[in-house]
């Protein structure tokens, strides 16, 4: 008899690394729990449709995040997987964030084209993000112009030639097997000193507070991701950042001790504060490191 497994839906982006993300998460439930089958829902958002514009101008990370909640409060979806970093401040009444993987590498890269000559002056950086923008002018030599579009997208303008350089999470790139491509050079830029946006690294499934799959979320949840998350996301609520700021915020446990850093763009340059203390006074910790900042 070919009995019925228990199928869990999983609703995703259609971009090739969201599709991979949510691979990630289907096959930590299975392994978890051989009893059920994980289905991928393709879900299309209006960030996906809207590439000719920065996200900041059509409603920044909820542009990717609303269709989503309509599907999981509606009961269509089980689960939806994000980019943590993509995640607005604040999720739809009855939703929480059920489970965060394991974190990958929260960093950014900078991406040439190996063999390519770089120009004597200003590097052309590609990016729409106002935090890798303000971070990079202050690294290197170097101006920024708009990049939209997943990452393949990014790439393939990359090796057009309408940048010297491309700014890149790590973690996409891991994930999707880009690291070793011969084609291009890619610097890690540490995560200590170029700061990450918040949840950078973190896959997160969202879900109803109250649903079936609540013990199958807590199973595959990764309790110091999820730290690190919620301790990141109140740092961004505080600022009332959204992703319109230029604001980057990243936690960590090393040596018992739980670290947060944190940069602001500002008119007089790039504001830097951090802060240490107990891992369980992550709330705490996330509180005093942005005491005047919040929304400014
Ligand atoms: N905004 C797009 C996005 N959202 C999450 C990632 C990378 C994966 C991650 O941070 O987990 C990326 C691509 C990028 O910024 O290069």
């Amino acid at each position: 008899m070919n009995k019925e497994k228990k199928v869990i839906r999983l609703g995703t982006r259609k971009s090739p690394l969201a599709m991979a993300q949510a691979r990630l998460a289907a096959e930590a439930i299975e392994r978890a729990f051989p009893e059920l089958t994980a289905e991928l829902v393709p879900i299309v958002t209006r960030g996906d449709r809207i590439l000719d514009r920065p996200l900041v101008e059509f409603g920044g990370k909820g542009a990717f995040i609303s269709e989503f909640e309509r599907a999981l409060l509606e009961g269509r979806i089980d689960g939806a997987v994000h980019s943590a970093k993509d995640m607005p401040e604040e999720l739809a009444k009855g939703l929480v964030i059920a489970a965060a993987l394991p974190r990958e590498d929260a960093g950014d890269v900078l991406v040439t084209v190996k063999g390519r000559p770089l120009p004597d002056g200003p590097l052309l950086v590609g990016t729409g993000s106002p935090r890798r923008q303000v971070q990079i002018r202050e690294m290197r030599n170097a101006r920024c112009a708009l990049l939209r579009g997943n990452i393949q997208t990014r790439l393939n303008k990359l090796r057009e030639g309408e940048y010297d350089a491309i700014l890149l999470a790590a973690a996409g790139l891991k994930r999707m097997g880009l690291l070793s491509d011969p084609e291009f050079s890619f610097e890690r830029l540490p995560e200590k000193e170029f700061i990450p946006a918040g949840g950078q690294g973190i896959i997160a499934v969202e879900s109803r507070e109250h649903t079936e799959f609540s013990h199958v979320f807590a199973a595959i949840n990764d309790p110091a991701a999820f730290r690190s998350l919620a301790a990141e996301r109140l740092v961004l609520k505080r600022l009332g950042a959204g992703c319109t700021g230029a604001v980057g915020v990243y936690s960590y446990s090393e040596n018992g001790s739980f670290h947060i850093k944190l940069m602001k763009g500002t008119e007089n340059g790039i504001l830097r504060r951090e802060i240490s203390g107990a891992p369980e006074e992550y709330e705490a910790l996330a509180a005093a490191v942005t005491e005047g900042l919040d929304h400014e």
